[in-house]
């Protein structure tokens, strides 16, 4: 018998879609407002920030272009939002494991591959903010492609 291969989903779908984006984001910034050392760095946010952050983060994992488009988003004005902002290393640290309490806390896929791929990517982007926010101005062209992650090395989600 001739066997089917599923295509493999991007780690957007394999989250939930935009539902799951949504909440993580809406849940992670009512924590992010309580905690003593983040809530002076995001008092001031805008309403449409927790949508915002949510659909960037969606784009580059594979999903519709909301901030792109939309949102009249791009990687150069998500750079330049971090720009002069100052962040530590402690608040990194912080808005991850924020972040990652608020993934387990809404039931986002907890397999291996899909949470090595997501952590991978909150490094790197998490990392980049912070090496960012000691800048007053954008080092990057404004025509800079969002940033566009993958499964890497796992090259899927679990699948039994
Ligand atoms: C993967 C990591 C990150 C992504 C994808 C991300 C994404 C974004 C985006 C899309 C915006 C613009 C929101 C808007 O248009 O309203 C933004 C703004 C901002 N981000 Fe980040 N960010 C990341 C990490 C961080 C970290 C680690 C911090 C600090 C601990 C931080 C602090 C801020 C602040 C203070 C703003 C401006 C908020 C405002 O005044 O409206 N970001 N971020």
């Amino acid at each position: 018998m001739e066997e089917t291969t599923k295509p493999i989903p991007s780690l957007y779908e394999w989250a939930g879609g935009m539902p799951a984006f949504e909440v993580l984001f809406t849940k992670f910034y009512d924590k992010v407002l309580q905690d003593p050392l983040l809530e002076p760095v995001f008092k001031h946010m805008s309403p449409e920030h927790r949508q915002h952050v949510a659909h960037f983060v969606a784009e580059v994992l594979g999903g519709p272009t909301l901030y792109s488009d939309t949102d009249d988003g791009s990687h150069f004005k998500m750079i330049s939002k971090h720009l002069s902002k100052h962040l530590t290393q402690e608040h990194r640290k912080r808005w991850v494991e924020l972040l990652l309490e608020t993934a387990d806390e809404i039931s986002l896929p907890d397999d291996p591959e899909f949470r090595s791929a997501f952590v991978a990517y909150l490094e790197w982007g998490t990392r980049i903010a912070v090496i960012n926010s000691q800048l007053d101005n954008v080092n990057i062209d404004d025509q800079e492609p969002m940033p566009n992650w993958g499964w890497g090395v796992p090259g899927g989600p679990y699948m039994g």
